[in-house]
């Protein structure tokens, strides 16, 4: 029976160029976002080539996720590694001009909704045990601030932290965690953040050479298929054409 994985935020970015990456290696998906269509046309491309179970799912919803991992269909459950992919940023202005709601969502996507979906597949992660991953994704802005990260970037934090802490307790089961933290990558992120400005979004990735979410599906799968016995702890990466600003001073 071949390996299964379970990706949130199958449906676009990162998540839909891991599951490709996935299914290049003949494992069986489960794929989850909220968009139907891109699920079915995800779906559609990689069924032929391995089995594929989908979910409508948005992971803010603790019940559903129970639900959805319950229903599980016979050869989808021993899930041997869940790939924590589903997030976003909004409001990309300062603190004190963001709403309110955008960083309720933040917090509840990136962070409720992570906790929510490790929670319901912890005991079927640490049943496979020796090789199974958890794979959350982190970001550059956990762990480095700049201007408009406010609460995007403390989500982030936040998973570098649970993923460090849920190593430790899930030591001696052989379930493995990492923190993959990207920097710049070119997907809908941009569009997402700036709620659908895509000039915002090619003024942002133009002009240079962003990260391409096939370079972080490769880490992801890179991370998963390493021998059981190794745990990559986090991995932080970025373009080659990005680097860290100087500090910031107010004068006069
Ligand atoms: N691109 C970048 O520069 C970087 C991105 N990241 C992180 O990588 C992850 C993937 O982002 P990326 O691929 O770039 O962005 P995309 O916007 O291309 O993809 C985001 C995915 O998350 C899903 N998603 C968002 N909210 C929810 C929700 N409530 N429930 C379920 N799924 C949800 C979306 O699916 P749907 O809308 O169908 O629900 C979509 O599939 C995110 O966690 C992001 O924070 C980290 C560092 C850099
Ligand atoms: O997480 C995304 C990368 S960045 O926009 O914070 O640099």
């Amino acid at each position: 029976m071949s390996d299964i994985v379970l990706i949130t935020g199958a449906t676009s970015g990162f998540g839909r160029a891991a599951a490709r990456r996935f299914a290049e290696a003949g494992w069986s998906l489960i794929l989850t976002g909220r968009r139907a269509e891109r699920l079915e046309d995800i779906e559609k491309e990689l069924s032929g080539k391995v089995p594929v179970h989908t979910a409508v799912l948005d992971v803010r919803d603790a019940e559903a996720v129970k639900e959805v991992v319950a229903a599980l269909p016979e050869g989808f459950r021993a899930v041997k590694a869940l790939i924590n992919n589903a997030g976003l940023a909004l409001a990309p202005e300062p603190a004190p001009k963001a709403d309110l709601a955008d960083w309720h969502t933040m917090i509840d996507t990136n962070i409720t909704g992570l906790v929510n979906v490790t929670h319901a597949l912890l005991p079927t992660l640490i049943e496979t045990g020796a090789g199974a991953s958890i794979v959350n994704l982190g970001s550059v802005a956990g762990q480095w601030p700049y201007p408009g990260s406010h609460v995007y970037g403390a989500s982030k934090a936040f998973v570098q932290q649970f993923t460090y802490n849920l190593r430790c307790d899930l030591q001696g089961t052989g379930v493995r965690v990492t923190d993959i933290a990207p920097g710049m990558a070119e997907t809908e992120f941009t569009l997402v953040r700036t709620g659908g400005d895509q000039a915002a979004s090619d003024k942002l990735y133009g002009d240079t050479t962003p990260l391409e979410a096939e370079d972080i599906a490769e880490l992801i799968f890179y991370t998963v298929s390493l021998p059981a016995h190794v745990n990559v702890n986090r991995l932080e990466v970025m373009p080659t054409r990005q680097a860290w600003s100087a500090f910031a001073v107010d004068r006069d």
